[in-house]
Formats: structure tokens, sequence, C-alpha cells
């Protein structure tokens, strides 16, 4: 985890007019560039199947660039720095004819080649074979690919089979943008840097864990994709159990990318399996229906654009699981995601047990645990509730629960928090994994969320409505009450 500055690459993007590569991957790569750490003479390759050529491509990206970077950072000189980078290939990524022109491309070129899949899983394998059998690829090449990889353990399987026909592991970068994000890097420096937590991380100390990731937005013209997944797939099945990993492993022995994903793998295989007992107790699906956010009326999943009026896909899921080792038995993690909530929120409490032996007014006994409260997002920043007494001279001995608050953006006021993707883009230019995900990850993570899925099947159980605007079906609430807790909502 060197700090070297950034080689040299050619960077192929295959599905360059799609929504990520627009909404996500220019903006991260222009901040790079203005941060002077792309480099020098790093090109992008952007290849999708519309026929336009290499300009009008530059005045897409310059477009894109426009809508969703702050007007303040785009520098006219970086801004034609970042464009002059920017060439076009038009090619059906289906078949082979046309691969040829990226060694083309690459002709007398020394650098290596990333090649950046923002496409569907299901043509991974198509472009991989292609790339191969065109003689694109070198003992060099690194290849990005996006979550969620497949369908179900089976088709990741496929999927992943084919990808490692033509890359080795240690050139595969599996992404979930999750890794990337500043305050998931400072969980990993909270938890090991600290022995005051360090020490405390146990089923001795804790008693139980939330990780909420709550989104204002509906399927954003995604329908197409989004009905097949459903929230299980398309957050549970990565971004949620790679949270829950990060607060369940062990220690790794180094900061090496094996020694933290042999650990994660050992959290993935330790997860409780359902019952049909458990499942009917401890999940609930759920489904928006028509509703409001921020005093605007929005439509119900089954009313968005190329809506399956019968369709019976999750937009929202509550669970109460377990990690079964040492460490963790009997502490239950609940996990929490949705879309049209009432706002965008993602966050992980730990809840701590209360003092064995408490002497304090008995009335403000559900206030006596400490919680560790870390922040995704909106803001960015780690809280520790602690208990203080109440100043005044009247009132005695009362506690007052406040936070010890360390808020990245007012702690570090003159750094800009950098997106996910734009670490996470850095961190592949530098041939670093430790961020990605590896395989088992992967495959371990779809066993346990395909059992869920058929457990769900064997019970038919439908999802439960909820209006859009709302923190998701009633059931929900009731699951956690039934342990005598609540979903904490405040920070
Ligand atoms: N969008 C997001 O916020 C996120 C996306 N992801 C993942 O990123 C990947 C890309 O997603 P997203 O950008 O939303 O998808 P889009 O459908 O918006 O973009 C995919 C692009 O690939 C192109 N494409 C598909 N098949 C072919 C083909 N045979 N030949 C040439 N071009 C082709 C499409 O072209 P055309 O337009 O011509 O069909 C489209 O431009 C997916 O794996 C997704 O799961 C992950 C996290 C978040
Ligand atoms: O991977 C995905 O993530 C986004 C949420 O990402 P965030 O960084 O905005 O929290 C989600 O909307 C999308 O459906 C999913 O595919």
């Amino acid at each position: 985890m060197t700090q070297d500055t950034t080689p040299d690459i050619d960077l192929a993007l295959f599905g360059a007019l799609g929504d990520l590569a627009l909404r996500k991957l220019y903006t991260a790569l222009y901040h790079l560039d203005r941060d002077g750490l792309l480099g020098a003479s790093t090109r992008i390759l952007g290849l999708a199947r519309q026929d336009i050529d290499a300009e009008a491509f530059r005045q897409r990206v310059q477009q894109a660039l426009k809508k969703h970077v702050k007007t303040a950072l785009l520098e006219k000189t970086c801004l034609e720095r970042f464009i002059a980078r920017l060439d076009y290939l038009q090619l059906d990524f289906a078949t082979v004819e046309g691969y040829d022109a990226i060694a083309r491309w690459r002709k007398d070129v020394e650098r290596p080649m990333t090649v950046y899949l923002a496409v569907p899983a299901s043509i991974y394998g198509d472009i991989c074979r292609n790339l191969s059998a065109s003689g694109s690829l070198d003992e060099q090449t690194r290849v990005v690919v996006e979550k969620p990889i497949g369908y179900d353990l089976e088709s990741s399987r496929q999927i992943n089979d084919a990808i490692g026909e033509a890359f080795p592991e240690s050139r595969i970068y599996r992404i979930d943008h999750y890794l990337g994000k500043e305050t998931v890097q400072n969980l990993i420096a909270l938890r090991f840097a600290n022995p005051l937590f360090g020490n405390q991380w146990n089923q001795n100390q804790i008693s139980h864990v939330e990780i909420t990731v709550a989104e204002q937005v509906g399927i954003e013209g995604r329908w197409g994709y989004f009905d097949k997944a459903g929230q299980l797939r398309d957050m549970v099945q990565n971004h949620l159990l790679q949270l829950l990993c990060l607060i369940a492993m062990d220690p790794p022995s180094n900061l090496d990318a094996d020694a933290i994903r042999d650990e994660k793998v050992k959290v993935l295989k330790a997860l409780k399996p359902f019952t049909q007992e458990t499942i009917g107790r401890d999940v609930v699906r759920g489904q928006y229906i028509a509703g409001s956010i921020n005093g605007e009326s929005v439509p119900g999943y089954l009313e968005e654009e190329g809506a399956n009026t019968e369709s019976r896909t999750e937009t929202f899921v509550a669970m109460k699981t377990e990690v079964s080792n040492w460490r963790w038995a009997g502490v239950p993690f609940y996990l929490r995601t949705g879309k049209r909530m009432p706002e965008k929120l993602s966050q992980i409490v730990i809840h701590f047990r209360q003092q064995p032996h408490y002497i304090f007014d008995p009335d403000q006994r559900d206030l006596a645990a400490n919680k560790l409260i870390i922040r995704l997002q909106p803001e960015e920043g780690i809280a520790l509730q602690v208990l203080t007494k109440d100043g005044g001279l009247d009132k005695g001995m009362r506690l007052r629960p406040g936070p010890l608050h360390l808020d990245f953006n007012s702690a570090f006021p003159k750094s800009r928090i950098p997106d996910a993707y734009e670490r996470l883009l850095l961190e592949v230019m530098k041939g670093q994994q430790y961020l990605f995900v590896r395989r088992d990850e992967v495959e371990y993570a779809w066993r346990w969320c395909d059992q869920l899925i058929e457990g769900w099947k064997a019970r038919d159980m439908p999802p439960r409505r909820y209006p859009a605007g709302s923190w998701g079906p009633v059931a929900s609430i009731a699951m956690i009450t039934q342990d005598g807790r609540s979903w904490y909502e405040d920070y």
C-alpha cells in the first residue's frame, strides 16, 4: 500500500456510453487527473456499439463532466488535458470482429493495458474470450469487473471461469464500490490501529450490530436489470455483506490483499444459514408503492417505466443474521436496505453492552450503552456516543448521551473526500488488490444468498408493501422490536 506515482496505462473502457461510465467513471478519472494522479501519458479508449466518431465521443464525455463535476472544480486546462486522453472505438462486444483494432490502437506502445468492463456481467465471458482470441492481451493486462457477478452461485461460477480463462486471479479486480468509500477504509484503521476498539470487538462487549443502507432513489430507469435482480442480489450479496465482513473479520496478519481477503472469507463461511423458521421470523421483503419523498409524489415500483405489474421483486430487505464463531456467537447483525426510503443514509451502528453494575437513575437505564456510529453517507464520519453528566446545578447526576464526533469534512476541511471510484481506479492503476473482491468471496456470498432465495421461494413469500418515503414495511420494525431493540436513526 505505498503511495508511489501512478504508472502510465492504457485504459480500454467497455460500455463507454453506459450509465456507470457517464455518471461515475469519467468523473473519477477527471478528478484523478486534476489531482495529478493520472500518469502523464495515460490514455483512455472508450468502446461502445454506437456509431459515433472520437470527436463526438469526447463531446459526450465533456457533457457528462459538466453535469457531474462541481463547476468550481471543472478547470479549463485540466478539462482539455483530460479530454485529449480520450479515443473511441465502435465495437459489438459479442463478436470477435473488430477487436483487432485494440491492438492497432496500442501499436508501438509499451505501457500495460487495463480493461474495464462497465457492461452487464452476462457479456463478461464474451469480451474476455474475444480479447484473448484477437491477441489483445499480454502478461500485464488487468481486468476490472463490476458487481453483481452473476445471478446466483452457478452463474457467477460460469462467469468467473470465463474471466479466469483469460486472466489470472492476480490481475482480476472485482469492484464493490463500497470498499472504495473513505469511511470504509477508516473502519479498517479504526478497528486495527486503536487498541481501545480492538480489545472490545467481540461478543463480550458488543450486544448487536446494525447495518443500514437506505437509498432515496428508486430504480432510476433500470427496470430491465433490477427486476431480475432485486435488492438482495443488487445490494446485500455485495455491498452489505462486504461491510459485514469488515466489521466481523479477525485482524489480518498484515495489510496484504490476500491476508484481508482470507479473513473476510472466514466470516462469509461462518454466516448462519437460514431455516424455514428463521426466514419467516427474521427476514422481511418489501416493495414500494406510490408515496412522497421531500414533499414530491413518486410512483410505486409497479408504476415505474417499463414495469411488469405482476412483479414480486423486492426493493427492500431487512434481516437478522449471525456470524457463528467464537468472536460473535450470540450477537445479532441486523441488516436493512431499501429503495425509496425517506433519506439516503448508509451507516453501521455498533451497540456496546451496558455496564455490568448500574448506579445511576433507574429511569435512564436504557441510555446506558455506548454506540459507535460509522456513517458512510451522506456526510462521512464516525461518532462514539458516550454518556456524560448533564450540565447545571439542578440536574444532580442526570446522564446525557452525546457524541465524541469525527466528521471528516470538518476535521480535514481542506481535503475533498474522493469518490469511491477515484480510490478504486487509482488502486487498479497501481496494481493493488486489497480493496477488491476475490473469487471465493463472491461465491461464498452467493451461496448464502442462494439458500435465502430458495427459502423465499419455498415459502412463497411475496414482498410486503411500503409507501415510498417510509422506512420500509412495518414488519421490519417489528422484527427488531421483538428483540427489545430499535433501528438507530439519530446521529
Ligand atoms: N449504473 C450504476 O450505478 C452501477 C452499475 N454497476 C454495474 O456496472 C455495469 C454497467 O452498468 P450500467 O452502466 O448501469 O449499464 P448500462 O446498460 O447503462 O451500460 C452498459 C453499456 O454496455 C453496452 N453494451 C451492452 N452490450 C453490448 C454489446 N454486445 N456490444 C456493445 N456494447 C454493449 C450498452 O450499449 P447500448 O447502450 O448500446 O445497449 C451500454 O452502453 C453492470 O455490470 C452493472 O451491474 C454497478 C454498480 C452501480
Ligand atoms: O451498486 C449499486 O449501488 C447503488 C447505490 O450506491 P451508492 O454509492 O449511491 O450508495 C444502487 O443504487 C444500485 O442499485 C446498485 O446497483
